[in-house]
């Protein structure tokens, strides 16, 4: 029986492992993690993160081909494949601070498969690396090794969070990179067979170490610039009296250009579009190329004016204050069906409004209380590392918010401002609110009031 073990046990490294299990039953699957608590998680009853449909996968699986064990060193010298699941945050000191990936964790966990391995290994990298990072994994493996052999794959995991167990199940493709020798493309096969078993074979690509590697980087840039790209847009719509949204349809009808990815928001967040990108701007500074570098760090900088560009708005719309004013924050994760909230923009937001003083009340399903107040307490990229325990997923009661009673015990004006675009604003405006609506024609109210930068 062919065994996996995969070090990590966080949103990659449990439902890729959980599914790979479920389509794999001839594969004994085994994810360890540094993080006792998160193992005893995952063989409870409230598994250490929500996802749409993963309950249902472990369920079917644990105890009989799939583990959670904190015995990392026996579950990795007793595997054939070894997936690295790691987290990859930026660095928050020394060289390359606030752009380059701190590799620390990959780092550590290989040096600890080159000691505690006895027999021949494929290493597969799927946390987000640098492109390259191959090449030192290698170093360090294969510098201790004994003479064991260990074969290094680059496979980046392309789910999204909130769909993670559907994109698993139907991925756009599986990307494998191995090196172009024969030991490394018997690797490829072996790695490529355990996804055949579900996907397509014309969906999994095979590529050298370096494309995969920096495809994973590519992908997230090119999302994340869409994303800036509409955003930026939004501003002008709100300039002129044009509709974001109807831009955005009418853009994306363009076959060669698509629909998906084009919706206006308060900014994009998650634990990678900024981290990847900072990472990529890095790897061109490094390769002596600042034009490139520059064009992806806008991406970034659009995102940033548009969360600020968002906190300006409330301010200015309430007479340019908000101080000791209440505002409830609805939503905190940083997109919905999940209780992730690394780099919400919501922390940038409700700091701002903080920042001029406002009172504000913070609701989300998936988000407890602790977690909110963390977030809010803590410094730039410290939120990325194992130390820091993503929270439970409290059970969900969708709630209906009753508007007009909303409305009537608010002070007036009453506002509502919708960094989603996801309210009703005609019928919140026939109850009596001020409706922003992010790139949608201006109430009259705030056109009225001070333009924002
Ligand atoms: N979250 C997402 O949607 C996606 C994340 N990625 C990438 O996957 C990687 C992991 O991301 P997440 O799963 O979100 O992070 P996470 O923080 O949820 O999980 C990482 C886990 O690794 C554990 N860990 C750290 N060092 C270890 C070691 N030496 N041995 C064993 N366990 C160790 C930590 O305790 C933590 O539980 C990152 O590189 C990220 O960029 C890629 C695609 C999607
Ligand atoms: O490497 C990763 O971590 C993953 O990053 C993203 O997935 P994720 O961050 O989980 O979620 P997305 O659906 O991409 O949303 C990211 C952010 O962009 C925002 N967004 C998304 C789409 C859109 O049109 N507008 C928009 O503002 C979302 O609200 C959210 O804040 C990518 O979609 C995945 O392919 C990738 O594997």
């Amino acid at each position: 029986m062919v065994k996996i073990c995969c070090l990590g046990a966080g949103y990659v490294g449990g439902p890729t492992m959980a599914v790979i299990a479920l389509k794999c039953p001839d594969i004994q699957v085994v994810v360890v993690d540094i993080t006792k608590s998160r193992i005893d998680a995952w063989n409870s009853d409230t598994l250490p993160i929500y996802e749409p449909g993963l309950d249902e996968v472990v369920k079917q699986c644990r105890g009989k081909n799939l583990f959670f064990s904190n015995d990392i060193e026996k579950h990795v010298s007793e595997a054939d494949i070894i997936f690295v699941s790691v987290n990859t945050p930026t660095k928050t000191r020394g060289l390359g601070a606030g752009k380059a990936a701190d590799l620390t964790y990959w780092e550590s966990a290989a040096r600890m498969i080159a000691d505690v391995a006895k027999s021949d290994k494929i290493v597969v990298e799927k946390s987000t690396v640098p492109v390259k990072t191959a090449e030192a994994i290698e170093k360090i493996l294969t510098h201790n090794s004994n003479g064991i052999n260990f074969q290094i794959l680059s496979n980046p995991e392309f789910l999204a969070e909130g769909t993670a167990i559907q994109d698993l199940f139907n991925p756009d493709r599986v990307l494998i990179g191995g090196r172009e020798t024969p030991e490394g493309q018997k690797a490829v096969q072996t790695l490529k067979a355990v996804y055949a078993h579900w996907v397509p074979e014309d969906q999994i690509l095979t590529t050298n170490l370096w494309s995969a590697e920096l495809s994973k980087l590519a992908a997230n840039a090119f999302l994340a610039q869409r994303i800036s790209s509409v955003n930026a847009m939004s501003a002008l719509c709100e300039a002129t009296g044009a509709n974001v949204s109807e831009v955005s349809y009418a853009v994306g009808k363009d076959s060669r250009i698509g629909p998906k990815f084009l919706n206006a928001s308060v900014g994009f967040g998650g634990s990678c579009f900024q981290k990847d990108i900072l990472n990529l701007v890095y790897i061109c500074e490094c390769n002596g190329l600042p034009e490139v570098a520059n064009y992806w760090k806008q991406v970034i900088k659009i995102n940033d004016y548009q969360k600020s560009r968002f906190v300006n708005r409330v301010v200015s719309s309430m007479f340019n204050t908000v101080a000791n004013k209440k505002i409830a924050v609805l939503g905190f994760a940083f997109k919905k069906d999940t209780g992730d909230t690394r780099e919400t923009p919501a922390i940038d937001v409700c700091k701002g409004l903080l920042g001029d003083k406002a009172k504000i009340s913070i609701y989300d399903p998936q988000v407890t209380e602790d977690q909110i107040q963390r977030d809010l307490a803590m410094n730039k990229f410290d939120w990325d590392h194992p130390v820091h325990l993503q929270p439970m997923s409290p059970t969900t009661t969708k709630q209906t918010l009753d508007y007009k009673k909303i409305y009537d015990s608010m002070q007036k004006p009453a506002f509502v401002f919708d960094g989603r675009n996801v309210v009703d604003s005609e019928k919140l405006r026939e109850i009596g609110f001020i409706v922003y609506s992010i790139g949608k024609p201006l109430d009259g109210w705030l056109k009225d009031m001070p333009a924002v930068a």
